[in-house]
This record gives structure tokens, sequence and C-alpha cells, in this order.
């Protein structure tokens, strides 16, 4: 590696991780925050939601299966979540300049080189997640050797990331039966897909679009980076369209979205939650499931309306992991049903959703 340019990892509390750069030539500030998933970088990197992050890898080998083909299908990246790499910042411990598999096309690298972002690699990034863990999420820099220093540590929770990443304009994937509004705060593909299999048509609208004007069966509330206090706008259509009634369905950001229209508030996590298991109880039931989630703030269910209860919580930690409506067709949750990366037990929730659309068409 002594050819190689080096590269920092510098926390915002002073703490510095030398190592080696590879993917794109540049220094950036960003929030640190660590996913203990095993794979799926390709569908982690190009989630919206880790819009203004420098992600760390806890598993340490990564780039061996290479970035999988480009290739669209019902208008998206068959392969991704979104349409490019939203990560600000990769650190990892052992990066594999070869890689090998079926469906790869290229490098980690060259595909960070190409989305302008840079990486490193060659540090421990089990230590990193050890300070993260015990002093809590911390904002940091990627510092590449010979490229210019980000002068500030810089807060990405306090833009509107969500305006950032969300589509500037409808658009409608599948002819199914069910017309569904996907609110896009900050969309993965995997929604589109797990909808357009169940026989929907989707009109994925921007974040403060006011969809309560269109003809719909449902709502889905996409997830989405940053805090969900930037998100009035979205959370006032919500309230319209918990009083028009039709079935609601919000994941992670959605589920945040949901719960403040149904009165609570939301806080942020020590450290969040970034993996492929993640377990969660169904609240009144002995039924357990493996969740794949990433996430930083959490909703305090305490403060919803009487109205509303909750759905799921986290056998971690016990933070909540989705709520419901007593009577009427509304839910949401805070890890991922559509998963991608990650454990599919939960994708019945969209059966569930469909089913609510059936129920209320009759
Ligand atoms: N994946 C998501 O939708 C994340 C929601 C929110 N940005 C959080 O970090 O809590």
């Amino acid at each position: 590696m002594s050819d190689k340019k080096t590269a920092r990892l510098v926390l915002e509390d002073g703490t510095l991780f030398k190592g080696y750069s590879f993917g794109a030539a540049t220094s950036v500030p960003g929030e640190v925050v660590f996913n203990t998933a095993m794979t799926g970088y390709p569908e982690s990197l190009t989630d919206p939601s880790y819009s203004g992050q420098i992600l760390v890898i806890t598993y340490p080998l990564v780039g061996n299966y290479g970035v999988p083909q480009f290739t669209e299908e019902n208008g998206m990246l068959r392969f991704f979540e979104s349409n490019r790499i939203h990560i600000r910042g990769l650190v990892i411990s052992d990066y594999s300049f070869e890689y090998s598999h079926w469906n790869a096309v290229e490098s980690l690298g060259k595909w960070l080189a190409d989305n302008d972002v840079p990486a490193i690699c060659g540090v421990d990034t089990r230590q990193i997640t050890k300070i993260i863990r015990e002093r809590g999420v911390m904002l940091g820099k990627v510092l590449v050797e010979g490229t210019p220093e980000p002068e500030q540590f810089v807060d990405p929770n306090r833009e509107n990331l969500v305006a950032q990443v969300s589509t500037k304009q409808a658009q409608t994937y599948g002819n199914g039966r069910h017309r569904i509004v996907l609110v896009d705060c900050g969309c993965k593909y995997n929604i589109i897909r797990c909808l357009c299999d169940r026989d929907a048509t989707v009109i994925r609208v921007p974040w403060d679009y006011d969809f309560t004007q269109l003809e719909y069966d449902g709502v889905m509330l996409s997830n989405g980076p940053g805090d969900p206090q930037q998100c009035g706008a979205t959370v006032a259509n919500i309230k319209k369209a918990i009083a028009l009634g039709k079935p609601i369905f919000g994941i992670c950001l959605g589920n945040q979205l949901l719960s403040i229209a149904a009165g609570a508030t939301t806080f942020k996590l020590k450290y969040g939650h970034r993996s492929h298991n993640q377990p969660a109880l169904m609240v009144g039931t002995n039924r357990a499931v493996i969740t794949s989630q990433n996430h930083g703030y959490a909703v305090d269910t305490a403060t919803l309306d009487p109205e509303w209860e909750p759905y799921f919580v986290n056998l971690n930690d016990g933070t909540s992991e989705g709520i419901r409506h007593k009577s009427k067709p509304f839910f949401s949750v805070q890890f991922h049903p559509e998963a991608s990366g990650g454990p599919v037990d939960t994708e019945f929730l969209f059966d569930q959703f469909i089913q609510n659309i059936e129920k209320c068409k009759r």
C-alpha cells in the first residue's frame, strides 16, 4: 500500500484514525454512523436515508463482490436502491481491490470515484464503533492526503436533506389495480418494487406535494434522511390524509412523520440502529421479527394521541418500532419491511397494507 494516498478520519472530539484513500480524492465533513450488516453495500450506499453521513462498516472485508450491473427495470435500477450513491464518505477495514461476482461490472473504488465519494480503508472500524457507542454519534471529516480540508464539522441534520433527495416531479410506476401515492422523502426503490409486485400503480410525489388532491386508494410514506422535524410540509399533508381516512403505511422516516402527525414527539438516539439483525416484538403477542434498519431518530410513543398505540418495540433497547391507529387503517414501522439488504421477515406488512386497501374499497 506504500504507493497509495493516505487518508484520515477525524471525529469532532479530536480522535484520529489513519488509513489509505480509495474512491474519490476529496475531503468531506459529515455525520459518522456505523452499520453492522455483513453484506449489502450497493444497497446501503444508494439508500437516500444515508444522505450527509460518513458510513463506517464494521464487517471487516468490503468490496469483494464488486458493484452490480446498472440495468434498468420498470424505470428503476434493478440492483440498487436509488440512482446514485448518497453516503458522503465511506470508512472500512479491509478493501478488496479484487472483486468477483457473476453480476459485478466494476470495483467499489471506481464506483465511489465516479460518484465523487471518498473512502478510507485500513482502519479498525470496530474500534471506531466502540467509541461512537460509548460517546454517542459524532460529526467527523474524511481527509484525503493532498486535498483541501473542510474548515468546519458540518451537521447535515440542520439541512432539509429530504428536499434535496426527493423527486422533483410526480412519476408513475406499474399498472396495477391499487392506486398508491408514495410520498417520496428519499424512498428506496424496493418500496416501489414491493408495491408493484402487489398489483399497485405507484404515484411517486415530492415530499411537500399536496397528494390529498389526487384520486388514490392508499398512501405510502417513505424512508428518508435527516431529522423528521424538518418535514413540516409533509406532516401537514399527512394530517389531511388522516382526516380523509384512506389506508396509510409509513416506513422509517414515514413512521416518524405519521407519529408526529399523530401528536408524538421524536428524539435522537445515542447512536442509531443500522444493521440487518434488529429484533422487534409485535406488541401484545409473542411474535418477534428480525429486521433491517437504518435510523438515528426514534418516536416517543408515550406522547402519542390516545387513539394510537405502539405496534412494534425493539427487543434490544425497548425503543419504538412502529405505531398503529386503534380503529383506522393507519400503521407504520421504524424498520424496513422492504429490506434490501437484509431479512425479509416483515414483508407481510405490505400484504397487510393491500388488505386494508381492499377492505376500504368494499
Ligand atoms: N431510513 C430512514 O428513513 C431514516 C429516518 C431518519 N432520517 C432517521 O435517521 O431516523
